[in-house]
């Protein structure tokens, strides 16, 4: 297996360009095979394990799914197959974003169920219980959810108990070619929902209010393939910005969308980081005096779940408390023991952790547990004294292009090595 090794100590410098979001592309490609007829094209696709696998997961339901670079050829006119098995769902639990487009194109889906993973339990009851709204009939068992719609699913009035992003992309997705009109409240308003419903629009379809609360999705009877470019990835942009910040270095990330990183901007900004915003990129200056800072992670537009460890190892070079409190994922502070192994001065109390600072890390031997812990044990291997063995890369290439030759081009002092003394500890096991 590979393992990275960082040696700490360097400012970064220069230039980094972010990718097509990961977390946009996803529930695009499975829009996709909505598209009876015509092809689609999707530009800016990050070449990520997560977009191959999805890739198998449609070629399984006989999708023509072709990659060249960053642009994905996908022709989904033929009839295809309404099941995709536990080996896709258990790398990648995107997978089940399948449900909603198979269920409205062919009245039927099976996909297996998702089960927990490192950050939490992870249910899905959001997406079926708009599903039963729209007239499915769901059955879950033997590991599979299974859902039937005898007639065209009906549009319907949905209230989601929690802003969840996969049940809004799922239900819009499966609205699209509803009958009728569905209502959807308590939405989640990420930027990859409204990228989504661009998509669809593009396709034919008629979703509106993508981005707020509410949003309303008249259906339509087709869908066609489109040529879509996908959005700038917010998640691997803020990485950067840490990178950047926890260096005390000078960078500009190309490609990051301020309007789409508020509340991280605003926490950096609070911490004395100096960031400078252009319409299409950012520049991080650090500072040596960072201050600690008070984080909730809430679903957009407050502070992301996703960015809460990366922005946790930067809070171990401020000077004072600073507590993190994780609401979206139950179990997301598993990088917080890994950081105590690189004499981080972090603790976790009920749903918070907390950090004392400033710490001079040590370089050490650890281990990511998910994809950002990855990021952010990678993250405080740049300002650890000597080296840090990062492993269990897996996780890191689901979400990652390059994150190794980017931290290089911006000055770091790190490689990525094969190693066959090292074993994955979760290869035989889910792995998102
Ligand atoms: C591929 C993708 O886009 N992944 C993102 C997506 O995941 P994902 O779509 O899985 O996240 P959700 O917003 O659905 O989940 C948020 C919370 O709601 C709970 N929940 C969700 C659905 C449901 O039916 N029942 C339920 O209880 C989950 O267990 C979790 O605690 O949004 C998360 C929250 O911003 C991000 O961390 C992930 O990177
Ligand atoms: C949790 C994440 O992704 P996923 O929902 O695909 O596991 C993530 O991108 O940080």
């Amino acid at each position: 297996m590979d393992k990275i090794i960082v040696s700490g100590g360097n400012r970064l410098n220069g230039t980094v360009k972010v990718e097509g979001a990961k977390n946009a592309v996803l529930p695009v490609i499975t829009a996709s095979i909505m598209a009876s007829e015509g092809k689609t094209v999707l530009e800016d696709v990050p070449p990520l394990a997560d977009v191959d696998t999805i890739g198998e997961v449609l070629r399984y339901m006989d999708v023509d799914v072709k990659r060249d670079d960053r642009t994905l050829y996908i022709d989904a006119e033929q009839e295809l197959k309404t099941v995709t098995p536990f080996e896709y769902v258990r790398k990648m639990r995107a997978s089940v974003l399948v449900l909603g487009p198979l269920l409205a194109r062919y009245g039927h889906a099976k996909v297996a169920m998702p089960g927990g993973c490192a950050i939490g339990s992870r249910p899905i009851d959001q997406h079926l219980k708009g599903l039963e709204a729209m007239g499915a009939k769901v059955e879950v068992g033997n590991g599979y959810v299974e859902a039937f719609a005898s007639d065209r699913l009906q549009g319907a009035r949905i209230y989601l108990d929690f802003p969840s992003v996969g049940a809004t992309e799922n239900l819009m997705m499966a609205a699209a070619l509803a009958e009728g009109t569905t209502v959807m409240e308590n939405c989640a308003r990420e930027p990859e929902i409204v990228d989504l419903a661009n998509f669809i629009n593009k396709m034919g379809g008629k979703v509106i209010g993508a981005g707020t609360e509410t949003i309303k999705i008249e259906g339509v009877e087709t869908l066609k393939g489109v040529t879509h470019n996908i959005i700038p990835d917010r998640i691997e942009a803020g990485t950067f910005m840490v990178a950047g910040a926890i260096t005390n270095g000078d960078i500009i990330v190309e490609g990051a969308i301020p309007a789409h990183l508020r509340s991280l901007i605003a926490k950096m900004k609070e911490m004395g980081v100096q960031i400078e915003e252009f319409d299409n990129s950012v520049r991080v200056i650090g500072t040596d005096l960072l201050k600690p800072i008070d984080i909730k992670t809430l679903p957009y537009p407050g502070f992301p779940t996703d960015l809460q460890a990366q922005l946790m190892t930067l809070t171990m070079r401020a000077h004072g408390t600073s507590v993190i409190s994780e609401t979206v994922f139950e179990n997301r502070f598993m990088h917080v023991d890994e950081f105590r192994r690189m004499s981080g001065n972090a603790k976790i109390e009920g749903r918070s952790a907390i950090v004392d600072g400033p710490t001079q890390l040590q370089g050490a031997e650890v281990s990511a547990t998910d994809l950002r812990a990855a990021a952010s044990l990678i993250l405080a291997g740049l300002i650890a004294d000597g080296h840090t063995t990062v492993t269990e890369l897996q996780h890191l290439d689901r979400g990652y292009v390059e994150f190794v030759e980017k931290l290089q081009g911006l000055g770091a002092d790190i490689e990525r090595v094969n190693d066959p003394f090292v074993m994955s500890e979760d290869s035989m096991v889910q792995s998102n």
